[in-house]
């Protein structure tokens, strides 16, 4: 069987709610992901059992990696006991808000239902993924905007696109979302139209009065501890975005741009400090 490699691409949040603490210790919340361009490769080949090296160093290959605990996961699922070489090209931060971890993860599964011909049906995908992380059923189920509730895992594909230019920058910090769910400040009761409505208005008639509704509440929290991520949203705001926000738990921060010259310019400026990535408008997954 020959070699199949594929792109796992980054994740921003735009708007973030937390609505309250489960039983289990997981948050409920409400957000709108959207993707990014900026890709990790995965490429997997044949093998006696399940394997895998990555281009940084940073990064451990064992059973802690989401690659090959997501391929364990499919294989115990099956009751197979297939091998898989997985080669890693990580691109995308880490410990950034952006997902790649859980992007991966995805990749993985979906890479090697086909490559081991598992064939599991989607239900069953979508549970292994949940399992492996929050995240992960976006990247498997989406390429576009998915507004998501639950712990997250509860997605709809919205059928829009940001009409904007996405500028995302990594300030260098690792913030590790466990830290996060720990530290942030509890807002659950609030009385706010759901991020859906804010979205269709910003996307459709690009209104960006709406943008006073995409909190993250991660914010408060990470910016208290980290003062140079909030230095950096305050910065892309003065670069003439027109929104700046946190990604997720951070510390990766966006900007959304009107013009392409502005947001080439804004990356221009940071990107002797920082690992940035440039997206065009109406970007999806592909
Ligand atoms: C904050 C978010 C926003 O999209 O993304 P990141 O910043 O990590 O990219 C997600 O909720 C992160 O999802 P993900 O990174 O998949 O989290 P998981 O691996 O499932 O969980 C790691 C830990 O975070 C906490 N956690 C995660 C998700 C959630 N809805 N509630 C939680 O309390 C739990 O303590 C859990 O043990
Ligand atoms: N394939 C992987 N890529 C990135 N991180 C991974 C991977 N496998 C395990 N991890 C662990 O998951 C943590 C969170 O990674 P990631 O999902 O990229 O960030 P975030 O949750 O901030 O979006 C990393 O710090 C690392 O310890």
């Amino acid at each position: 069987m020959k070699s199949i490699s594929v792109k796992a691409f980054a994740k921003i949040n735009v708007g973030l709610r937390i609505t309250g603490r489960r039983p289990d210790g997981y948050h409920t919340l409400e957000t709108v992901f959207a993707p990014v361009d900026w890709y990790d490769v995965l490429t997997f080949s044949p093998a006696d059992s399940i394997t895998m090296s990555c281009s940084n160093r940073e990064l451990a290959c064992d059973e802690s990696n989401l690659c090959v605990r997501a391929a364990r996961a499919l294989a115990d699922f099956a009751g197979l006991s297939h091998g898989v070489r997985i080669e890693l090209e990580k691109n995308i931060p880490f410990g950034a808000g952006l997902g790649g971890g859980s992007s991966d993860a995805a990749a993985t599964l979906a890479a090697l239902n086909r490559f081991w011909a598992v064939h599991a049906p989607l239900g069953e995908l979508h549970r292994l993924a949940t399992s492996l992380g929050a995240d992960v059923p976006y990247f498997l189920e989406s390429k576009g905007l998915a507004y998501a509730t639950g712990i997250g895992e509860e997605l709809e594909d919205l059928n829009l696109s940001l009409p904007f230019w996405v500028v995302t920058l990594f300030p260098g910090e690792q913030i590790s979302t466990v830290w996060a769910y720990k530290n942030f400040h509890p807002r659950f009761e609030r009385d706010v139209p759901d991020l859906r409505h804010a979205l269709r208005a910003l996307c459709e008639q690009k209104d960006t009065s709406v943008c006073s509704l995409l909190e993250n509440d991660f914010e408060t929290a990470v910016f208290e501890h980290f003062p140079a991520v909030g230095a950096i949203k305050d910065e892309l705001l003065d670069a003439g975005s027109l929104y700046a926000s946190l990604s997720g738990s951070g510390s990766a921060v966006f900007g959304l741009f009107h013009s392409e010259d502005d947001a080439r310019r804004a990356v221009g400026r940071f990107e002797s400090r920082c690992r940035c990535a440039l997206t065009p408008p109406s970007f999806t997954m592909s």
